[in-house]
């Protein structure tokens, strides 16, 4: 399982090895700017390398492995941005070494008020020699706010000559710019080719757009002892891998029945929302599910039984064509005969709004208060929960209940807007968690996944999967597995890490722009091909 931290907790787990383990920051620092400068030494000859250094400790890792580049007969140019006054400890050692080398001209641009950005850039320009590699350590995990001025001016430097001259762009440990936790952009940023992130990813250069600024990030170890990470506060993010995926899934029972592989209830679809439901329904079988059934109004049956035979209908009327009598005759139905069979429930696909869809989700809550049957709420079931005021919903619902909004959902969820959300998705996020106590699924390009202990943040996935009916999808995934016997919090996880793939393999044949959601279906067998074990 691979961990990522906030910039905050990056300097938390810093602070905490350098003072409390007693490690020093210059080995750190020393070990940073080795594996950076072997990253380059890997990829390029010897050769012309320029530098762009702020004057915090990302700035000093560029000096540091300035010195180790020069050692390796690289030819170096330093430009180091800022004032001299504020340059760390750490800083001033590392210009110290240069200095003995008497090798290296460090050029300074200091911050003034009196010039504006054009000036800013034309007198930076001629700092800017042509190279073959431009490494960007004017900002690591220290940014703290907007970009602007003589820093604007010599990212924005940066980024025109590094491709005026083709060069090969590093990012020492973030691209400079890039918010450490959000995934947002600050102002103006850097374009690399690829990040040398130093102990741990940062969850920001994995959230969009943050993960679009180079095409790789690579993770190197600089000797933080593995107990660090434990003096942070909250929790590191988990991404799931290939063989987490493999392991939590674990093996099939060869003896097994439909019985034995859990038995899925979905109540989906309305008028014209069939597909809702299919898809969901679909996706619940095609990931292991011994039986599922689908819920939904009579309108539903004759496409539903065509398109998925394998499936068990239980066909409800709209509350305008039947008496009272009958509306609690089906509702005392579904709840006698239908729920207590499920080994996990999906409620909200298509489902729209009315008062029908309003008396299931009652229903599917009610159930959920006094059985241990985890319960997907997607789509329009989460719309009817935000307009719901009075009820206190940590209580309401429990460790098994997923959310699974997407930024639209999450908005309303949280008396916000789509927009907000996707902005400020780890936020809203953490404060759906806060006031719903139950596992909340938040999607987006990548999905963050939060329960009362963990965060995890989802990496497969491409924007194919942006295309209606991808959720539906997804709530059919992970109830099947809830229904096979994970644990709701693993169903989730493993589900959305699945969904992804599956997203991938589909991407892979059809390209994101033409797949479409019944493709990550057929996504769903080539995955499970790939992770489930072959033997007991
Ligand atoms: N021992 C350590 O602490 C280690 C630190 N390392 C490096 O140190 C970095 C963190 O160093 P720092 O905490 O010094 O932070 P940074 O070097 O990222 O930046 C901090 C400096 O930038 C200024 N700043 C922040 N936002 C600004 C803005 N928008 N405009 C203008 N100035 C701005 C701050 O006032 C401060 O002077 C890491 O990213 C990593 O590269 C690594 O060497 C590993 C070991
Ligand atoms: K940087």
């Amino acid at each position: 399982m691979k961990q990522l931290l906030t910039g905050k907790q990056m300097k938390q787990a810093d602070t905490w090895s350098i003072k409390e383990f007693g490690m020093e920051s210059l080995i750190l620092m020393e070990r940073a700017a080795l594996c950076a400068a072997q990253h380059i030494m890997s990829v390029q000859k010897p050769g012309c390398v320029f530098i762009m250094c702020g004057m915090g400790n990302n700035g000093a890792d560029g000096l540091a492995m300035a010195r180790i580049l020069s050692q390796n007969g690289w030819s170096v140019r330093i430009a180091a941005i800022g004032q001299i006054e504020k340059a760390t400890k750490e800083w001033l050692y590392q210009k110290s070494l240069l200095d003995k080398m008497e090798i290296l001209p460090v050029q300074y641009f200091y911050e003034s008020d009196d010039k504006d950005e054009e000036e800013y850039r034309s007198a930076l320009s001629n700092l800017y020699v042509p190279a073959q590699v431009y490494v960007d350590a004017l900002f690591g995990v220290g940014l703290s706010r907007k970009v602007s001025g003589v820093y604007r001016a010599a990212i924005e430097e940066w980024n025109e000559h590094k491709k005026k001259c083709g060069a090969y762009g590093v990012a020492v440990d973030i691209c400079s710019g890039l918010d450490a936790k959000s995934g947002q952009v600050l102002g103006a940023y850097v374009k690399a080719d690829v990040q040398i992130t130093f102990g741990y990813g940062k969850v920001g250069q994995f959230l969009y757009p943050g993960a679009s600024l180079s095409d790789q990030t690579i993770t190197c170890d600089i000797g933080m002892p593995n107990e660090a990470v434990y003096h942070v506060d909250g929790f590191p993010f988990n991404c799931l891998e290939k063989s987490d995926a493999k392991d939590w899934l674990g093996s099939r029972c060869l003896w097994g029945n439909k019985g034995t592989f859990g038995r899925v209830v979905i109540i989906a679809g309305s008028s014209g929302m069939a597909g809702a439901a299919y898809l969901s329904a679909l996706a619940a079988y095609r990931t292991g599910a011994g039986l599922v059934d689908i819920v939904t109004p009579k309108c539903n049956r004759l496409v539903l039984q065509q398109l998925l035979p394998e499936a068990v209908l239980h066909c409800i009327s709209e509350i305008s064509e039947i008496s009272k009598d009958e509306d609690e005759e089906q509702l005392a139905y579904l709840r006698n005969e239908v729920l207590p069979k499920a080994k996990a429930i999906v409620i909200g696909p298509g489902l729209s709004t009315d008062t029908l869809a309003k008396k299931l989700l009652d229903m599917v809550l009610e159930w959920n208060r006094s059985q241990n049957c985890p319960i997907v709420i997607d789509a329009d079931a989460l719309n009817l929960l935000a307009m719901r005021t009075n009820i206190d919903h940590a209580e309401y619902l429990g460790e098994n209940v997923i959310l699974t909004p997407h930024p639209g959902e999450l908005g309303r969820l949280m008396n916000s807007s789509a927009k907000e959300a996707a902005k400020n998705l780890l936020y809203f996020a953490e404060e759906l968690q806060k006031k719903f106590g139950c596992i909340c699924v938040c999607k987006d390009a990548r999905t963050v996944i939060l329960t009362q202990k963990n965060r995890y943040l989802n990496l497969t996935g491409n924007s194919g999967m942006a295309t209606g009916g991808s959720g539906d999808v997804l709530t059919g995934v992970i109830a099947s597995l809830a229904a096979q016997g994970l644990s709701a919090e693993r169903a989730a996880v493993l589900g959305v890490w699945l969904h992804g793939a599956a997203g991938d393999e589909a991407a892979k044949e059809k390209s994101p722009y033409s797949m479409i959601a019944r493709d990550l279906a057929d996504g769903l067998s080539k995955v499970l091909i790939q992770i489930s074990r072959k033997k007991v």
